[in-house]
């Protein structure tokens, strides 16, 4: 696919495949749960379509809560800081915890993450993210239950962005930029 300003979009997940996956991710998350209740918290914006997929597919007794993060801005570099744009809702204190991520990259926000929601209480924190990109990988981040491994290169739709742009296409496509379009 060929867009405006030089950039192409390469088909790398496609919804087939993506369907496929998330049907046995929950039934992981399933297997392993057993008769607890959850609070899968969706990590804003990216997570969207993935989030709802899951939760549709994991069909168990579950509270629903999100936060917002952002660190990344326009552009395909992370600034390194994360900031909580929104705060859990739910009281996450003695509760089982299963974050749904699109992404893990340099895993700076992930980290972020589980940093700060350890300090509310919660009896655990299971981490599932629809992809690992482990290339630009600066921190160590145990995923529990992965998507798809994708080796590299800037990753969109599904729920992925380059600025704001491509989240609702239904598969995953790599973009490639001539060199005056990098930022
Ligand atoms: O592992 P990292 O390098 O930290 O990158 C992963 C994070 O970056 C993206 O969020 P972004 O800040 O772009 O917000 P968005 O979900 O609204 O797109 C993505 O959704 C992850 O949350
Ligand atoms: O590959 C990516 N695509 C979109 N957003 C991202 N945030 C971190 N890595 C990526
Ligand atoms: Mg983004």
């Amino acid at each position: 696919m060929t867009l405006s300003n030089n950039i192409t979009l390469h088909p790398v997940i496609s919804p087939e495949q993506i369907r496929a996956r998330v049907g046995q991710l929950a039934d992981s998350l399933k297997a392993d749960l057993g008769d607890e209740r959850p609070v899968l918290l969706g990590v804003l914006k990216g997570c969207f379509m993935f989030f709802t997929d899951l939760a549709r597919q994991l069909d168990l007794d579950a509270d629903i809560d999100f936060v917002r993060l952002a660190s990344y801005g326009a552009g395909i570099e992370s600034s390194g800081r994360v900031h909580m744009v929104k705060s859990p809702e739910v009281e996450l204190k003695g509760r089982t915890v299963i974050i749904v991520e699109d992404i893990v990259d340099t895993g700076l926000t992930m980290r972020w993450l589980i940093d700060h929601l350890a300090q509310l209480g919660p009896k655990r924190i299971k981490v599932c993210a629809f992809i690992d990109k482990p290339e630009r990988r600066q921190t160590p981040v145990e995923i529990d239950y992965v998507g798809f491994h994708v080796p590299e290169g800037f990753l969109v739709g599904y729920g992925l962005d380059y600025n704001e742009k491509y989240r609702n296409l239904a598969g995953v496509f790599e973009v490639r930029f001539e060199p005056s379009d990098r930022k």
